[in-house]
């Protein structure tokens, strides 16, 4: 099959494997073309399939040639108006031919549609799809300066120089104007317009500024590191968002504290692919000096007594979960369909054709909707649970896995501070797990409760979004100290879930010989959670840990985002 039928199967929804476009692609083991070819292909035919189709139509193409279906003249249109190597098939192709012998008519119906768009060049038609595409977009994109490389003003005056200040994230995304929004919660973070790309800027690259949700930037404001909190613990830390966010204000904390000893960062990451790209962050981000990267390393397996980490008083656990919070990665891009063959053809009114499978879609117009279903591991790979019960039960695994890591940060003898938080929109990921946590032993025995809305720091004392009171078992203060975000209520932020807990610590020292009891208790059964949630191999049950809160959830770690997808093509410190 050619690149452009294989392509062609991918839009039409055809494909084996389900999710969003990355993974159609990247997943699908049938394919023979180059995976990134097809990528390429679809995402550019997508972006411009508005203009594309009404050429399509316009020149009458599809009377003509009754062989080619409305994605395969697309594809190869594309292809002739806008790759540099015209349709990548020999001349002789029957493909090839079937559009060459109307590359005149293709061409001056191009030329028509740009002009009927006011664009006086191709670039500029090129800036209009742009521009339409993100049109539509409700998330701006979230830049946090880097306090470690810059300061907030000194890139308002150089990156962000000739943005207009705004109001609101509402106001970014309303107009076509260069508007800039400076956020009223987080500290050194702002938002643009979602069309403006920075991740070929000079500020990007020498990592002044990192391009980070503002939701995923809450776990470390929150957790507020101070001084007095000595070192701290980043559990699962790569790709980098947070370790390097959390640097930013252990720095600051430093150079605060004359005298005192320097806080480090602790930075675990279990998969050692994930953990060269924790590595390229965070020297990219200027993060190494006080960064100790612990490369493929389970933090599960760290000793929480050791003498090592015995100044650890703040910890950060962002564990792997389904990141059915992520924007745009469940989603296939939008294709603009040429009329059909024989049909009258539209040109003025384009039907916009979302050529996913699209089951999503459908059951958000059923009144009798299913949750989400979809699973995202931490490479940005899409599983969709089958049902109702595989969704529950692979939601319930990786409860059970959040709970037990979470659990072990609690244990830390030093510790006073410990967040938690998820890119999940599930309460199962999320209130369920705080509930248990503070109702488990460790918690009842070394003092552990939540940290309460009012103790919060400003930023996050003013986030209006707060847990759900009927996933909190009807406690409204544990609701209100839990901080969500939603990616569809107009804040422009993905789906967020994290908690704060916080202890006095009087008990700590009396319990140090019982954590360390706990480490060399044998194995726990396997974990129950499958490996085609991430591609990942079985479970290693060596790292399991015995307490009567692990035996709750009947379970020790799983191999989550373990190297399950490609980081070839990975494409940046983006969220
Ligand atoms: C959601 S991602 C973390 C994202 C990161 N905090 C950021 O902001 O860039 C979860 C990471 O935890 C790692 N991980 C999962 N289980 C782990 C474990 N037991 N020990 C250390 N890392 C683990 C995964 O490989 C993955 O890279």
């Amino acid at each position: 099959m050619s690149l452009y039928h294989e392509t062609a199967s991918i839009l039409d929804g055809d494909a084996p494997t389900g999710g969003n476009l990355r993974s159609r692609v990247f997943n699908n083991k049938d394919i023979k073309s180059p995976r990134g070819q097809i990528y390429a292909l679809a995402v550019e035919t997508c972006k411009w399939s508005s203009v594309l189709a009404e050429v399509v139509d316009n020149s009458q193409l599809l009377q003509c040639e009754r062989k080619l279906t409305p994605v395969l003249a697309l594809l190869l249109v594309h292809d002739l108006l806008l790759a540099k190597g015209g349709i990548a098939l020999p001349v002789s192709h029957g493909l090839r031919a079937a559009i060459e012998r109307h590359r005149s008519r293709l061409t001056a119906e191009f030329t028509r549609a740009r002009i009927r768009r006011k664009c006086s060049s191709v670039s500029a038609l090129a800036e209009h799809v742009e521009a339409l595409l993100h049109s539509t977009s409700k998330h701006p994109r979230w830049i946090r300066v880097n306090t470690l490389k810059s300061t907030l003003d000194d890139q308002l005056a150089t990156t962000f120089d000739g943005y207009q200040r705004a109001a609101s994230v509402q106001d970014v995304l309303a107009g076509p104007a260069k508007l800039i929004y400076v956020d009223e919660h987080i500290p050194n973070l702002v938002a643009v317009p979602p069309r403006f790309d920075f991740a070929k800027s000079g500020a990007y690259k020498s990592g002044a500024i990192i391009l980070q949700d503002k939701a995923s930037c809450f776990p470390a404001y929150l957790l507020d590191p101070q001084a007095a909190d000595g070192d701290v613990i980043d559990g699962c830390a790569a790709p980098g968002n947070k370790t390097t966010h959390l640097a930013s204000i252990v720095h600051s904390r430093n150079q605060a504290a004359e005298g005192a000893l320097h806080a480090k960062i602790y930075a675990f990451e279990k998969d050692a692919k994930r953990a060269k790209t924790l590595e390229k962050m965070v020297t990219t981000a200027g993060s190494d000096g006080i960064t100790q990267i612990h490369y493929g390393h389970d933090f599960l397996k760290v000793d929480p007594a050791d003498e090592k980490f015995s100044r650890v008083g703040a910890l950060l656990l962002d564990p792997s979960c389904s990141g059915s919070g992520i924007v745009g990665r469940d989603d296939m891009p939008d294709l603009h369909l040429p009329a059909a063959a024989g049909t009258k053809t539209q040109t003025k009114t384009q039907k916009s054709a979302k050529v996913s499978a699209s089951k999503k879609r459908k059951r958000e117009d059923d009144d009798d909707a299913e949750p989400e279903k979809i699973l995202i591991d931490d490479d940005g790979n899409t599983t969709v649970a089958s049902s109702e019960k595989d969704l529950k039960a692979r939601l319930q695994a990786l409860s059970d896995f959040q709970f037990t890591l979470m659990l072990h940060a609690l244990k830390f003898s030093a510790a006073r501070k410990a967040t938690y938080s998820t890119c999940s929109i599930h309460a199962e990921e999320n209130e369920h797990v705080v509930l248990r946590l503070l109702q488990s032993d460790i918690a009842q025995q070394r003092g552990w409760r939540i940290l309460p809305r009012d103790a919060q720091v400003k930023g996050m004392r003013d986030w209006p979004v707060r847990g759900q009171v009927d996933f909190c078992d009807g406690d409204m203060q544990v609701a209100e100290a839990c901080i969500r975000a939603h990616k569809d209520d107009g804040r422009g932020v993905m789906g967020f879930f994290v908690a704060a807990f916080v202890r006095d610590g009087q008990q700590d020292e009396s319990l140090v010989p019982e954590i360390r009891q706990v480490q060399k208790v044998p194995n726990q059964p396997a974990y129950e959670l499958d490996s085609t949630l991430t591609g990942s191999p079985p479970a290693d049950q060596s790292s399991s840990l015995l307490s009567s809160d692990s035996k709750a959830g009947g379970a020790g770690p799983p191999e989550l985002g373990a190297g399950s997808g490609d980081d070839s093509d990975w494409g940046g410190f983006d969220d």
